[in-house]
């Protein structure tokens, strides 16, 4: 191999049907983060960053096979790239065998946040207790101390709402009554009805969403009284969707009276202002360009055909950056004891910890925003709050969380212009 070349593995979820198959949109993010880092002539002077990728399927098994792949086979690699939060619990937690860093640019799982499992894990996807401030501050600011729970029975939902309850209880915030489900909600939702659950959190992924939907109109859980929670992460018209083969039965229209109202929070992916990032672009400029990359491997963006992990494509375009940038400051620590990057090996613990220690300290303004990892290698980020008002999801804000400060947008708009009450209020007539 050319003495010049610095190699990394890349695990990409682009085939298969279970899961999240974000590759199909991350892995040309990559690319084009590729291209630019290696025209970037201050950024690995005299070197150039090549990616070798593979296809997950976001099946763990083969994640792990194509792992072994990357590193029995020549060239050596320095650090691996991989998305799903199955497959990067797999990769993450064998890595460390090999001294090798792993950087998720799509896991979204609390359970990855844990050191003594996964000591040379970071991600530049937000885990998902990320949304659990930012619901513990809107109900502050509309006084609501006694909320519900509704969720899927889903590893990513089950240990969210671990971490949220911890945060309500130190909160002084009430969890009235915690209901989960495997797929058929109605039971869960008639026991939030009969407990007179007003506001309520739901944490499920989409398909699922439709069904507590439909159930909540049919069971009135809905309307002036009532407020709930919703991921941000699902598409536009999810509500809307796929009603017939999903055996949904509710019509649009009884959705929409459903939905009208409910709030969502999701991470802030896509850097919200015009700044110049660290690539030269702002991230209205990186979606042009990743436009013209999706186009090039055949999806036809101009009619609406986005690939999955479009929403996530600035996740891995700044993964590859952090990996250039955590390198470029690697090379110059080891020139001053006169190794070089070159000398690693899966062995070598010295230049994994000066990769480890130069990823940790990460800082950086990316088409994402500003890439940072706390100790646990979590990506920090803010999150948006919206809310459904006429059947259109309208930003109401933005929380940071590290700086506790909540940026508000729009009026929120409650039905009979009443913020909807945590519980009913008994008047005693005197
Ligand atoms: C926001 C979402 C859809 C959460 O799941 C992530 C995939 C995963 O955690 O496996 C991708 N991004």
């Amino acid at each position: 191999i050319a003495s010049n070349e610095l190699h990394i593995g890349g695990i990409f979820p682009i085939n298969g049907k279970g899961g999240w198959q974000g590759g199909q949109a991350c892995m040309p993010a990559a690319n084009l983060a590729l291209e630019d880092v290696n025209k970037e002539t201050n950024l690995l002077p005299g070197f150039k960053l090549i990616l070798h990728s593979n296809d997950s399927e976001c099946e763990p098994g083969l994640g792990a096979s194509v792992m072994y792949n990357l590193l029995y086979n020549k060239p050596q690699k320095l650090m691996l790239l991989a998305g799903c939060s199955t497959v990067c619990t797999t990769v993450a937690e064998a890595a460390k065998m090999w001294n090798l860093i792993v950087l998720c640019y799509g896991a979204s799982s609390p359970a990855l946040s844990d050191r003594s499992r996964f000591p040379t894990l970071f991600r530049t996807h937000p885990s998902a207790t990320v949304h659990n401030p930012t619901r513990i501050k809107l109900m502050k600011k509309f006084g609501w101390s006694k909320v519900a729970i509704l969720q899927q029975a889903e590893e990513v939902f089950i240990s969210t709402v671990e971490d949220l309850e911890n945060r309500c209880s130190e909160e002084g915030i009430e969890i009235v009554t915690r209901q989960s489900f495997l797929s058929d909600p109605s039971d869960a939702v008639r026991n939030l009805r009969r407990q007179d659950a007003r506001i309520i959190v739901g944490l499920f992924y989409v398909v699922a969403a439709r069904r507590v939907l439909c159930e909540m109109f049919k069971q009135q859980l809905y309307g002036r009284a009532h407020v709930w929670f919703f991921i941000g992460w699902y598409e536009d018209n999810w509500y809307e969707a796929n009603l017939e083969n999903e055996n949904i039965s509710c019509t649009k229209e009884e959705m929409r009276i459903a939905a009208e109202g409910h709030l969502t929070t999701e991470a802030v992916m896509w850097n919200q202002n015009n700044q110049t990032t660290i690539s030269g672009m702002t991230s209205d400029k990186f979606r042009e360009r990743l436009h013209e990359a999706l186009k090039d491997v055949g999806y036809d963006i101009e009619n609406g055909r986005y690939p999955e992990g479009y929403q996530e494509a600035p996740l891995a375009y700044d993964a590859v950056w952090s990996v250039a940038l955590a390198f470029n400051k690697t090379m110059q620590r080891l020139s001053k004891r006169q190794k070089s990057l070159k000398n690693f090996t899966y062995t070598d613990k010295d230049i994994a910890d000066e990769i480890y220690g130069a990823m940790n300290s990460t800082q950086f303004l990316g088409v994402s925003g500003v890439v940072a990892f706390s100790s646990q290698g979590d990506r920090i980020a803010l999150t948006q709050i919206e809310q459904m008002i006429d059947g259109k999801y309208i930003k109401l804000g933005y929380f940071d969380t590290q700086s506790d400060n909540l940026t508000w947008i729009n009026m929120a708009k409650w039905q009979g212009n009443k913020v909807p009450q945590d519980r009913t209020i008994v008047k005693h007539v005197l």
